[in-house]
């Protein structure tokens, strides 16, 4: 009986017990958390995960295909394993959106601080969001933040000012908005990740298990490349205890082995294994300065997009055409100590991202949490944040509003009088309206769905919306 009980006590601890011991700020084992960025081309998603992960800013612009980054650092005293998928803007590139909702435990809208249009899409791209949650079951609650880049460009060229950046933040039901500049600021960036991370952590004290994370990331996981940026920033007793206690347990989990030995040994910049992350290449040791260089090829940009290329109509899309594109290229990368664009012999265009200062430990100096309840000051030319705690949700916005599926809409009002939200998307005209309905069709075309399943999920998706009856003619259909 004795020895029984003995054997009993010894067992390695269940996972929900483990999961309730990891949860709050002095948990042992680190948590996790999935965050999607989200945003319109261009409006610095991608420069703001790889500022958050590298601490380096990237100068030049590449249309994003999608990536997961995993980085474990420390918030809080908490080790938090962080894994940030970078979205790709251009629609055309990306899986379904609603598959990486599915995926997303907490999410950060990016948009331009010069660029109304990044502002405005927002609004959508929250509603698909919310939506989509709306109609999981699951045992965590979101956390959404809304950021408004680039705003040391704001003295001379805003469009979006800070007071319309919070009423979007509080009609969208985000719980924080803030203004950055990914440019100027490596702080500014981890700030928002860290209080995606607080805000997270006090509505769900507990990660979603492991089992329910598989459910919803079978169709991401072959076709997103994931990096891991095997960059030790946790310096503190507190997670070299967490290390430690774990390997006494005997309940290794590979991430911390993983950010144990980053500790002690000479890093390496380690691909996921992922159908996609062989596309990547990982270049070693032969220049000490470039060690943690990664290239990715990027096929849809032609290897010399210079101006004539944008006279040839078969050609695809020239990036670099675009005023706000060609603005932002002119950054000086050689400045920052980023390696230049180089060209493969396949003529694909690579893109290069240094992460070479990537295990230098992060001044790990917590945000000021009083600064998170400054006011706004429509002067902050620089950066400014606020929480929106305090700020009670507007009752009607797109976070509470779910359309079902009986509901019977006409324009913007339901049969019971309920008017739909200005910032929902409703088409203007009939044109907007077949551009929505071909950019569901084309989505779902990639997805390998019949366009019979294509009308019904649009009608799904969009209760409210009256789409054509006659449905126009999708190629491919
Ligand atoms: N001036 C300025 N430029 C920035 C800032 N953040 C990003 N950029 C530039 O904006 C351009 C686009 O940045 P990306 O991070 O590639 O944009 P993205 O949203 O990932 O774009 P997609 O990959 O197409 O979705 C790049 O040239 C960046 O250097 C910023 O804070 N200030």
């Amino acid at each position: 009986m004795n020895s029984n009980v003995r054997q009993r006590t010894i067992l390695p601890k269940s996972n929900a017990i483990r999961r309730t011991q990891s949860s709050g700020t002095g948990g042992l084992l680190p948590r996790s958390v999935r965050v999607v960025v989200l945003g319109v081309a261009g409006v610095g998603k991608t420069a703001m995960a790889v500022r958050f992960v590298t601490k380096r800013f990237i100068g030049d612009y590449d249309p994003t295909l999608e990536t997961i980054y995993r980085h474990t650092t420390e918030v809080d005293n908490q080790v938090v394993n962080f894994e940030i998928m970078d979205t790709a803007g251009q629609e055309e590139n990306s899986l379904m959106l609603e598959d990486k909702c599915k995926w997303g435990e907490s999410f950060i809208f990016v948009y331009d601080v010069t660029d109304k249009y990044s502002f405005d899409e927002l609004s959508r791209l929250k509603f698909i969001a919310s939506y989509t949650h709306s109609k999981m079951r699951v045992n965590f609650t979101p956390c959404w933040i809304l950021v408004g880049n680039k705003a040391d460009l704001a003295e001379r060229e805003r469009m979006v000012t800070p007071e319309e950046g919070m009423a979007l933040a509080r009609d969208l039901g985000c719980h924080l908005f803030r203004e950055i500049s990914v440019k100027e600021s490596t702080e500014e960036s981890k700030c928002v990740f860290e209080d995606l991370w607080r805000e997270f952590s006090k509505k769900s004290p507990r990660s979603p298990s492991s089992s329910q994370r598989k459910k919803f990331s079978y169709r991401i996981q072959d076709k997103i490349p994931v990096l891991e940026s095997n960059s030790c920033t946790c310096t503190s007793e507190a997670h070299r205890k967490c290390g430690s206690s774990l390997i006494l347990n005997g309940s290794l989990v590979s991430n911390v082995r993983n950010t144990l030995r980053r500790q002690t040994s000479v890093p390496i910049m380690q691909l996921g294994s992922s159908r996609k992350a062989r596309d990547f290449v990982y270049s070693d040791a032969n220049n000490n300065d470039e060690r943690f260089n990664y290239s990715r090829d990027i096929d849809r940009i032609p290897e010399d997009s210079d101006e004539d290329d944008s006279s040839d109509t078969n050609s695809k899309p020239n990036v670099f055409n675009s005023p706000r594109a060609r603005r932002n290229a002119l950054t000086d990368t050689s400045s920052l100590g980023l390696p230049a664009l180089s060209h493969r012999p396949n003529k694909a265009l690579r893109k290069s991202i240094s992460v070479d200062n990537v295990f230098i430990p992060l001044d790990l100096t917590p945000c000021s949490s009083s600064g998170m309840n400054t006011p706004l000051t429509s002067s902050s030319a620089s950066s400014s944040n606020t929480s929106l705690n305090a700020i009670s949700p507007c009752p009607h916005s797109a976070g509470n509003f779910k359309p079902k599926r009986n509901e019977i809409w006409r324009g913007r009002i339901r049969s019971d009088g309920h008017s739909l939200p200005n910032h929902s998307p409703v088409p203007d005209s009939d044109e907007d309206m077949v551009s929505l309905y071909h950019d569901h069709c084309r989505r779902n075309r990639s997805r390998g769905l019949h366009s019979s399943r294509c009308n019904q999920s649009f009608s799904n998706s969009y209760p409210h919306m009256n789409y054509p009856q006659t449905r126009p003619e999708v190629e491919g259909f």
